[in-house]
C-alpha cells in the first residue's frame, strides 16, 4: 500500500477543504477546474479565483427553478459569474435566505455548451461535505501544477466516481452494555465508515436471535426532535416509543444514523426551518435550498443489520421507502410495524405534507 492517500481519503480531504473554503483541483478526461464552494467563499479567495479566468457558478436545477435560470444540464444548472459579481452576489444565488425580500436576483446566462461532469461533480462535493449545494468553478489547463504550487487537494473525478456510487464499507469499532430506561438490556454497537465519514450507532436490546425477523428501526438523527423535545417534528416520540416496543418485547435492534436532516445536515436543516417560517412546506424549503426532498443513503442501514448478523426485520416505520430500500440490499421486511406518535398541533402539517407529497403512511 501506498503511503500517501488514495482516492477515498483524497475525497475526504477535499470535503473539509470546501468546509474551510480552501479550493480544490477535480479534473476528468481532458477537462480540469478549480472548485470552491459557494458557501463557503470569502472576498480574498473570491478575488484570487477569478484573477485566473472567467468564473461560472454549479446550482441544482432545483436551485435554479426558484432562480428562475435556465438549466440545461438536467440535474444541475452552469451560471456565467459576471465580470463585477461580488461575494455577496454568489451567496444569493447559493442562499435563499433573503429570496422574498429580493425575488429580483436575475437575468442569468446558463452555460450550454461544454462538459457539466466537473460541476455536477462540484455539487456533489459540496453536498456530502453538507453545505449548500452552489459551488464556483473556473477551469485550469494544468491540475498538477496547481495543486503542487498551492498545495490544493487534486481528485480525478474519473477514479473517486466509482468510489462514491459505492456505499463506503462500515466497521465495528467497539460495543459496550447500556442499560437504558427503555431496556436495562441495551447494548451500544459504533461502526465507522472507512471514507472517514459518519460514524454510525446500533442499539440492540436483548439478544435477538439472528435467523428471525428482528424489531428493527432505522432512525435519523435529529438533534432538534430527538435532544430538544421540538415539537415541529415526530422524532424524539418516534426514537422513545421505538426503544420502548423493544424493552417490552425483550429484543430490537435500533438503528440511530447520522443523516441529520434527511441527510442535509443541521445547518441546511435550520435554513429549511426558516424557509418554513416563510409559508413553505418541508418539501419546497428542500428544494429551494437546491436539495431533493430526502438526501439519505438507506443502504447504510441495510449494511448495518447484515453487519450484525440479521437478514429479515419487522420494521417500524410509516415510510414506504424505508421498507423498498431494504427490500433492494437485501434485507427481508417480514412485518411493517406502524409507529404513529407525537403529533401536535405544530407538526400537523409536516405529517401532512409527508404523507402527501413522500409517500408516507397515515
Ligand atoms: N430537511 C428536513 N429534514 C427534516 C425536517 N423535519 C425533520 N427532518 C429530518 O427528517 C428525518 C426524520 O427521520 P425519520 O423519522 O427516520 O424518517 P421518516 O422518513 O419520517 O420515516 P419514519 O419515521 O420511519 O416513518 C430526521 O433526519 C430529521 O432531522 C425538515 O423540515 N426538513
Ligand atoms: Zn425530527
Amino acid at each position: 500500500m501506498q503511503l500517501g492517500p488514495d482516492i477515498v481519503e483524497r475525497l475526504n480531504r477535499a470535503r473539509a477543504d470546501l468546509r474551510m473554503g480552501v479550493p480544490v483541483v477535480l479534473c476528468a478526461g481532458e477537462g480540469a477546474v478549480l472548485a470552491l464552494a459557494a458557501e463557503a467563499l470569502v472576498p480574498a479567495r473570491f478575488a484570487a479565483l477569478s484573477a485566473l479566468g472567467p468564473t461560472i457558478m454549479a446550482i441544482t436545477s432545483r436551485r435554479a427553478e426558484t432562480l428562475k435560470a435556465r438549466a440545461y444540464d438536467g440535474d444541475i444548472a452552469r451560471l456565467t459569474v459576471p465580470g463585477d459579481a461580488t461575494p455577496a452576489w454568489v451567496t444569493a444565488i447559493a442562499d435563499p435566505a433573503d429570496d422574498l425580500r429580493s425575488p429580483m436576483k436575475g437575468p442569468f446566462l446558463s452555460v450550454r455548451e461544454g462538459d457539466p461532469t466537473l460541476a455536477r461533480a462540484a455539487i456533489q462535493l459540496a453536498k456530502s461535505a453538507r453545505l449548500l449545494p452552489a459551488a464556483l468553478l473556473v477551469p485550469v489547463t494544468d491540475p498538477a501544477g496547481i495543486a503542487a504550487a498551492e498545495g490544493l487537494t487534486l481528485i480525478d473525478w474519473d477514479k473517486a466516481a466509482p468510489e462514491i456510487a459505492r456505499a463506503s464499507a462500515l466497521h465495528p469499532v467497539i460495543h459496550a452494555r447500556l442499560p437504558m430506561e427503555a431496556a436495562e438490556a441495551g447494548r451500544l454497537h459504533v461502526f465507522r465508515p472507512e471514507d472517514g465519514g459518519e460514524e454510525h450507532y446500533a442499539i440492540e436490546i436483548g439478544q435477538p436471535p439472528r435467523d428471525r425477523p428482528v424489531l428493527a428501526r432505522l432512525h435519523s438523527a435529529c438533534f432538534t426532535g430527538d435532544l430538544l423535545g421540538s415539537l415541529k417534528c415526530d422524532c424524539g416520540p418516534q426514537l422513545r416509543a421505538a426503544l420502548g416496543q423493544m424493552g417490552a418485547e425483550g429484543a430490537g435492534v435500533l438503528l440511530y444514523l447520522n443523516q441529520e436532516g434527511r441527510g442535509i445536515g443541521l445547518a441546511n436543516k435550520m435554513r429549511a426551518y426558516s424557509l418554513q417560517d416563510q409559508g413553505f412546506d418541508t418539501v419546497e424549503a428542500n428544494h429551494r435550498l437546491g436539495f431533493e426532498d430526502d438526501e439519505r443513503d438507506f443502504r447504510l442501514g441495510a449494511a448495518l443489520l447484515k453487519k450484525m448478523g440479521f437478514s429479515a426485520v419487522r420494521l417500524l416505520t410509516n415510510n414506504p421507502a424505508k421498507i423498498r430500500m431494504m427490500e433492494a440490499n437485501g434485507i427481508r421486511v417480514a412485518e411493517r410495524v406502524p409507529l404513529k406518535v407525537g403529533r401536535t398541533r405544530h407538526n400537523e402539517g409536516y405529517l401532512a405534507t409527508k404523507a402527501r407529497k413522500s409517500g408516507h403512511l397515515l
